[in-house]
C-alpha cells in the first residue's frame, strides 16, 4: 500500500475540542448558563441512521452539549412528526434540530413522509443540517449560515491535512440533497466562503445515469464517493496520485464499508480516508460545531 491514509476520527477529535472550546467561549459570553442541546429524530430503523445517532450522542456529552434524541416508531404520521418538529422549533432550550434521513417510506407500517415537507418545517436558525430550502440557498450564494455537516467536515479534512484542490478537477460521485450536491457546490466557490483553501476547484458531479463512469474516475484529482453501494469503485478507476474521500457508509454482515474498494484503491491513490474513522466522524464534529453556532445565532 502507498497512499496516506487520512485520519478523520483524529481531526475530528482535533475540531470536537475547539468545539468544547467554543461552549465554554459562549458560556462565559453570556449571562445566565446555557447548555447548548441539540435535538435529534429518529424515525424506524434505518441502519445508516442508528451509527450516527449512537456516535452523535457521546460526542455531544464530551462537548458539553445536550444531545436529545427523539426516537418514533416506523409508523408515525406526517402530522405527528410535523407536530413534534413544531415543539422543537417552539422550544427555547433546543438550539439545533436534525431530522435523520432517510425517512422510511412507505409499506413498513406507515404511510411514508414527504420529506421535503418536513425539511422544510425545521426552523432555519435551528437547521443544523443545513437541509432548509433557505440555507441551501445561502450556501448556493455563496453567503452560507450553516455549512452541511458531511461536506464541511471533507472541507475540513483536506484542509488540516494541507491538501488544496484549488485548480484540479474533482469528480463528486453522487448528487443528494445531503452529500454530493453541496459538496460540489462549495468545491467549486471562488471566495473562500466555504474554507480558502479548498475552494476554485473544477468540479465534475457523477450519478447513476453518468456515461463511462469509470473513465470520468480516472479524470478526477480528487475522487469523493458518495453512492451508497458498497465498494464500487475499484482500483482501476482511481488515477495515479489521486486523493480519494469516500463518504460511503455501508453494513455488509456485522462489517462497515465504504464505497470505496479500499485496498486497490490504496494501491494508486496518494491519499485517501478509511471507513470506518474517516469523513464519518468528521460529520459528527461538525455537527456539534453547528450547534454551536445556532446557539450563539440564537443567544447573542
Ligand atoms: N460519512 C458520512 O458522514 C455520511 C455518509 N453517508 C453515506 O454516503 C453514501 C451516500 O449517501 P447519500 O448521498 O445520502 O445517498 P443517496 O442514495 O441519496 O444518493 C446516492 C447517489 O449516488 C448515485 N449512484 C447510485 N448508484 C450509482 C452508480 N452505480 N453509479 C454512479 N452513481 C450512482 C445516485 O445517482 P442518481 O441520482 O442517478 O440516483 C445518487 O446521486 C451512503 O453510503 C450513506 O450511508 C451519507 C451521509 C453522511
Ligand atoms: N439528517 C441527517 N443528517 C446526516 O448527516 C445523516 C443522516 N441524516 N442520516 C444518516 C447519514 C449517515 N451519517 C453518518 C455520519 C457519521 C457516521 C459515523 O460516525 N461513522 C463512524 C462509524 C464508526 C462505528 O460506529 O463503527 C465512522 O465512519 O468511523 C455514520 C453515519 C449521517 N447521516
Amino acid at each position: 500500500m502507498t497512499a496516506e491514509i487520512l485520519d478523520g476520527k483524529r481531526i475530528a477529535a482535533e475540531i470536537r475540542e475547539e468545539v468544547a472550546q467554543a461552549v465554554k467561549k459562549l458560556q462565559l459570553e453570556l449571562t445566565r448558563k446555557v447548555v447548548p442541546c441539540l435535538a435529534a429524530v429518529l424515525v424506524g430503523e434505518d441502519p445508516a441512521s442508528q451509527v450516527y445517532v449512537r456516535n452523535k450522542q457521546r460526542a455531544c456529552e464530551k462537548a458539553g452539549i445536550e444531545g436529545r434524541t427523539h426516537r418514533l416508531p416506523a409508523d408515525t404520521s406526517q402530522t405527528q412528526l410535523l407536530e413534534l418538529i413544531g415543539q422543537l422549533n417552539e422550544d427555547v432550550s433546543v438550539n439545533g434540530i436534525l431530522v435523520q434521513l432517510p425517512l422510511p417510506s412507505a409499506g413498513n407500517g406507515g404511510a411514508g413522509f414527504d420529506e421535503r415537507a418536513v425539511l422544510d418545517a425545521v426552523d432555519p436558525l435551528k437547521d443544523v443540517d443545513a437541509f432548509s430550502p433557505v440555507n441551501v440557498g445561502l450556501l448556493m450564494q455563496g453567503r452560507p449560515r450553516f455549512l452541511p455537516c458531511t461536506p464541511h467536515g471533507i472541507v475540513q479534512l483536506l484542509h488540516r491535512c494541507n491538501i488544496s484542490v484549488a485548480g484540479k478537477h474533482v469528480v463528486v460521485v453522487g448528487r443528494s440533497d445531503i452529500v454530493g450536491k453541496p459538496m460540489a457546490m462549495m468545491l467549486a466557490q471562488r471566495d473562500g466562503s466555504c474554507g480558502r483553501e479548498v475552494a476554485n476547484a473544477t468540479v465534475t458531479i457523477a450519478h447513476s445515469r453518468t456515461a463511462n463512469l469509470a473513465e470520468v474516475c480516472q479524470s478526477a484529482d480528487c475522487l469523493i464517493a458518495a453512492v451508497g453501494v458498497p465498494e464500487m469503485i475499484k482500483g482501476n478507476m482511481v488515477k495515479p496520485g489521486a486523493v480519494v474521500i469516500d463518504v460511503g457508509i455501508n453494513r455488509v454482515g456485522d462489517k462497515l464499508v465504504g464505497d470505496v474498494a479500499f485496498a486497490e484503491a490504496a494501491e494508486v491513490a496518494s491519499a485517501i480516508t478509511p471507513v470506518p474513522g474517516g469523513v464519518g466522524p468528521l460529520t459528527i464534529a461538525m455537527l456539534l460545531h453547528n450547534t454551536v453556532l445556532a446557539t450563539r445565532l440564537q443567544h447573542v
